[in-house]
């Protein structure tokens, strides 16, 4: 490490080793912004707590060129991708790369990732797209997070020309998972796929691909509908503490990531990179009126359900799978009432997902 990029992390962190420390040091409060000079020139800004943009000296002579945005920890115990963003952040401080894309990575949710929980008043990651502005939510810790988080990235996307802004918003979750590692495409009406976005996941890893087919209020979403970003909610493993995450089994997104934030796309690790593509066909809502979800609190993601199956029920209605097997993730019947309680998958070829490309992503 060079002395200016010494003192590019005092000037940043202070007496706190790197961001990811300062943020968990700093979790309650609101700091002042401040900004370090790289040795390559790069600058970087701490505009908030948890919010580090790098700008980039050079500039891409794409015509659009991207702007990337790497979220983790929206979900405060979800600790794998923090960890390895904060590397990614080091190593860049470090002078071991330069990173060549304006990227602004986001640590969502500091006050849970001190507490280990996934959040302390309210679900962060329902609260985007404006729903953080309600009554219910708008004096909550969620609630200000949401409106912050949401104003950075607005000034980091619209400062400067026009770009096209690709978000990995990186989680882990709490059971374990047929297929370990899958992302979800928010639905955005009448848009179709990008098939080099799916190219990038897979050679990530990525095992499976989850293409929604309503409006949701996640984050993924919210920079979706909001910026026509390429946005991904990215599932990487199973929830465990900080300090637990077994390295190997992120390398695959790590060593991909960073060499996006090089300015360079990866390449296929291996001969072949299969995904299975899944649409959603329900998505289960904690109704409230007696509501029972009829799956076992320790089933795995992606779990299969035959013809029949009954799968949830309240003193009004039920959702029986109706003509063919169906999946299904996220099943949480302690969620809030009107919150979702899982959602229902079906199994389908890549042209037959909704407003989908039809290029396959297998190599
Ligand atoms: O494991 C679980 O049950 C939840 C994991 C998680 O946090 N998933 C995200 C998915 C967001 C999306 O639908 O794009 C969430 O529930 O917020
Ligand atoms: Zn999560």
């Amino acid at each position: 490490m060079t002395d200016t990029n010494l003192s590019a992390r005092q000037a940043l962190f202070g007496t706190s080793t790197d961001f990811l420390a300062h943020t968990l040091e700093h979790a309650t409060q609101s700091i002042e912004s401040r900004s370090a000079r790289l040795e390559d020139g790069t600058t970087v800004i701490m505009h908030e707590l948890g919010v580090l943009e790098f700008v980039p000296v050079t500039s891409s002579n794409s015509i659009k060129p991207i702007k990337l945005i790497l979220s983790a920890g929206i979900h405060g115990n979800e600790t794998a991708p923090i960890e390895f963003c904060n590397q990614l952040i080091n190593e860049a401080i470090d002078g071991l790369y330069s990173v060549k894309v304006p990227t602004l990575f986001i640590f969502g949710h500091p006050q849970a990732m001190v507490a280990g929980e996934r959040f302390i008043e309210h679900n962060l990651n329902r609260l985007f797209c404006g729903t953080h502005a309600s009554a219910t939510y708008c004096d909550s810790i969620e609630g200000k997070r949401a409106a912050l988080i949401e104003h950075h990235v607005k000034l980091f996307v619209k400062q400067g020309g026009e770009h096209l802004v690709n978000h990995y918003d990186l989680h882990t979750a709490i059971r374990s998972s047929v297929f370990e590692r899958f992302a979800i495409y928010p639905y955005i009406a009448g848009r179709t796929t990008n098939p080099t976005q799916l190219q990038f996941l897979a050679f990530s890893d990525i095992e499976a691909f989850l293409f929604q087919t309503a409006p949701a209020t996640t984050f993924s979403s919210h920079t979706a509908e909001n910026y026509a970003a390429e946005s991904f909610t990215v599932e990487l493993g199973k929830v465990r503490p900080f300090g637990q995450n077994p390295d190997f089994k992120y390398r695959a997104i790590t060593d991909n990531l960073r060499l996006r934030l090089k300015g360079r796309w990866p390449q296929p690790r291996r001969a072949e990179h299969r995904v299975q593509c899944f649409i959603a066909t329900h998505e289960i809502i904690n109704t409230g009126k007696d509501f029972v979800l009829h799956i076992p609190e320790d089933v795995s993601n992606f779990r299969e359900y035959p013809k029949g199956s009954l799968i949830w029920e309240d003193n009004e209605r039920s959702y029986r799978v109706k003509d063919q097997v169906e999946y299904i993730v996220f099943p949480n019947s302690k969620v809030g009432v009107g919150q979702r309680a899982g959602i229902m998958l079906r199994l389908v070829n890549m042209g037959e997902a909704p407003d989908q490309s039809t290029s396959p992503v297998v190599h």
